[in-house]
């Protein structure tokens, strides 16, 4: 083919493309539209049986163009997935739960810290922050607590989580007056400190938002909320998620950590011991990308998020959780057994761990 088709067959596929953007846009709009309807009726954001009308349609018209159905359903998913974000954020902004009220934020200028400033403001609370140091021109930087009356509605600590202890102790004395929150993912270190706060009479919660900070939708996100022994406070911090569509869920202090151990915890190692092993291979990241395949190119996917996380925050989340040694011996003794498996030809015991791993699975409803 000569250039100047190529060139001419390229250039058609640019218009096409600014169309296709054009109707998504046009789609995005039509669907902040559906989003203020559903807020004047009080209607939920999320509706799976219309989204499942949609993928269908959406199925049998690419059928009917000669399109792949399922590459239909993947763009049209990441296409719903952004019109659930845009009412999301309307609905957090329209609920106005912050109004006249306030929130400081300790740790405000890390990651999660300004994850939540930013989820706050958008709620309308009036906004400040304590951490080591304020960004440039910030306005609502508050430099030292112990200066200043505490009276804001809630306190969020989001420091690394021995600092977040130390802070929880200070709070005894500054005694706010507001809800005071930690959101740190191990709890163990904290319980002394959380224990010792709510003893002198402040309200206390504890949480756990199950995302990091860059998500986008709260849809199928999880918050753990442990109550300190004040539900009414544990009700007011809930309410702050109430107009999204994470998924509120009550845990035991004692369970946390330990369950955390598997969600975090196992699950970080082995991601971090994969991209290890890679990194140490000898082998460059290159060559093993082009001859990548569907398992390899998902877990290189995740594990590769991983590695770009903060190492510090991981490493206090495998030091400081009391139940990491025992997840982590039991990854060990299961690696151990496959190599012995392998070694001794023992093909039943493989299959069987597969077969009990696949069992595993199918229990979840
Ligand atoms: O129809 C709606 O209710 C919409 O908000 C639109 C839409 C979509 O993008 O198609 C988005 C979210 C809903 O869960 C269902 C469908």
């Amino acid at each position: 083919m000569d250039n100047k088709k190529l060139d001419q067959l390229r250039r058609k596929l640019d218009e096409i493309d600014e169309h296709i953007i054009s109707l998504i846009a046009e789609r995005q709009f039509n669907v902040e539209q559906i989003g203020n309807v559903k807020l004047s009726t009080n209607s939920p954001t999320r509706d799976y049986q219309r989204e499942k009308q949609v993928i269908d349609k959406i199925r049998d018209h690419a059928t009917g163009q000669g399109l792949d159905p399922e590459v239909a359903q993947h763009i049209f998913e990441l296409i719903i997935e952004t019109s659930l974000s845009k009412q999301e954020i309307q609905k957090v902004r329209q609920s106005g739960y912050g109004a006249n009220k306030s929130a400081l934020i300790i740790g405000g200028n890390g990651k999660m810290g300004q994850w939540f400033a930013q989820f706050l403001s958008s709620q309308h609370f009036d906004v400040f922050i304590n951490d080591l140091e304020p960004f440039s021109n910030q306005d609502n930087f508050i430099a030292d607590i112990s200066q200043i009356e505490l009276s804001h509605d809630y306190i969020i600590v989001a420091t690394p989580i021995q600092k977040s202890a130390e802070i929880l102790i200070e709070l005894c004395d500054l005694q706010p007056s507001g809800i005071v929150l930690d959101i740190s993912s191990i709890k163990s270190p904290l319980r002394l400190p959380l224990r010792q706060l709510a003893d002198s009479g402040c309200r206390v919660v504890s949480i756990h938002p199950m995302f990091g900070p860059d998500i986008q939708l709260m849809s199928g996100k999880h918050v753990v909320f442990i109550d300190m022994g004040n539900e009414e406070a544990v009700n007011q911090v809930k309410q702050l998620f109430q107009p999204t569509m994470a998924e509120r869920i009550d845990m035991k202090f004692e369970d946390h950590d330990r369950l955390i151990a598997y969600v975090l915890g196992l699950s970080h190692v082995v991601n971090i011991a994969f991209m290890t092993v890679l990194s140490e291979s000898g082998e460059a990241a290159d060559a093993l990308a082009q001859l990548s395949s569907t398992t390899f190119d998902a877990q290189l996917n995740i594990a590769g998020n991983v590695s770009a996380e903060n190492p510090n925050l991981y490493f206090e989340i495998q030091k400081l959780n009391h139940y990491s040694p025992s997840t982590l011996n039991a990854l060990s003794d299961a690696v151990q057994r496959i190599i012995q498996m392998v070694h001794q030809n023992n093909q039943t015991a493989f299959v069987n761990i597969m077969t009990q791993a696949r069992k595993y699975m199918n229990q979840r409803t």
